[in-house]
């Protein structure tokens, strides 16, 4: 059914991603943080404690004739940045832009770290990653596309977001107005249960040589695994990518203090080409002016946060949102393989 598009609402800086969900029998509408770096619908729901609560819309499990406790199962999850979340599994309808899985795993919050807590605005994360990741246990559940799958057009999603507005996710089909030219597809490796895909290096902005006709930029073939991650904000490569990149800005600057690059607010910056194959996934510079490093001056900050910042610690480069604002990108499972056109 085409109706499977989901709207992708941006939160503040664009640190994450929430699209409408509904769960339950009369349909509850939640907020999600769609996410295909982890494989766990997890929501905050009637079960968790109210001291962990920080207003978020809930799960009320009571409220749905469908809803049924998956016995005897429990989950536990930490994130990339250290949050965690943890509880009991109910089995219940689930609606995402018009698409119906009956018996979806509901994973219901008994426990949040506080960054889950202090974030009102997200229900919970929607995982979309390989099913090889749930963390239920004894048996691991599926996903709602892996549920989905046989009920869509197409074995794919696409993720189309935006800078400050809101983007959309597609379930079942390729929507071809979300993007121009042709896509250009590679392989993936779920080996570890991420969409994971090999990128061949980088280049800088295509900087004119200054007599009208502009030099190609020269192509550094630093390669390296990746997993592509719109659970993750930022855009995080390898350590000499990023020191190559803003060396290119002046007054940049690795800040320890503030934990990553930060250049002056009003530089103007460079585009960063990511190579994907033959693919050459331009990141304008204007996204990798991320945010202010200090919030309260908003209006007046001289000191801003990169877009793009060292992956090292992690065994692999995570393409976040950073990414996904430039480049319409489809995650293809019948096919294995992700593809990325410029919209
Ligand atoms: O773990 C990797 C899988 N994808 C990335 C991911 N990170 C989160 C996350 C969401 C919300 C929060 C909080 F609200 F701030 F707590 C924290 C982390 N969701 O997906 C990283």
């Amino acid at each position: 059914s085409r109706a499977c598009s989901v709207s992708a609402v941006p939160q503040l800086f664009d640190v994450e991603y929430l699209a409408p969900v509904q769960i339950g029998t009369p349909p509850q509408t939640l907020m999600l943080n769609f996410d295909t770096g982890s494989s766990d619908l997890w929501v905050f729901s009637s079960e968790t404690p109210l001291r962990q609560r920080g207003g978020q819309d809930l799960y009320q499990i009571e409220d749905s004739s469908t809803a049924h406790r998956l016995g005897n199962s429990t989950w536990s999850i930490t994130y990339g940045d250290g949050s965690r979340s943890s509880g009991n599994v109910y089995l219940d309808s689930v609606t995402v832009g018009g698409v119906n899985v009956f018996n979806q795993a509901i994973e219901s919050a008994t426990k949040v770290s506080s960054s889950f807590t202090n974030d009102a605005a997200s229900s919970g994360v929607f995982g979309l990653g390989f099913d090889s990741i749930n963390t239920v246990s004894p048996v691991k559940q599926k996903t709602f596309f892996s549920n989905a799958l046989e009920s869509l057009e197409m074995g794919l999603f696409t993720a189309n977001l935006n800078k400050a507005e809101p983007g959309n996710y597609n379930f079942g089909f390729i929507d071809p107005t979300e993007f121009t030219g042709p896509i250009s597809f590679v392989d993936v490796n779920a080996t570890r249960g991420f969409w994971e895909f090999e990128a061949t290096g980088f280049s800088i902005g295509g900087g004119g040589n200054g007599t009208g006709n502009s030099t190609s930029p020269m192509f550094v073939p630093v390669g390296h695994s990746a997993i592509a991650d719109t659970g993750t904000s930022l855009l995080l490569i390898p350590a000499p990518i990023v020191q190559a990149y803003f060396w290119q800005v002046p007054g940049a600057q690795s800040s320890a203090r503030v934990g990553g690059w930060v250049f002056p607010c009003n530089a103007t910056l460079p585009d960063l080409i990511m190579h994907i194959g033959t693919y050459k996934a331009v990141i304008p510079g204007e996204l990798i002016n991320y945010a202010p490093v200090d919030t309260d001056s908003f209006d007046t900050a001289t000191v801003c946060y990169g877009g793009v910042q060292s992956s090292s610690g992690f065994p692999f480069a995570i393409y976040g949102d950073v990414f996904f604002k430039a480049q319409f990108t489809v995650f293809d499972v019948d096919e294995m393989r992700l593809g990325f056109a410029p919209k």
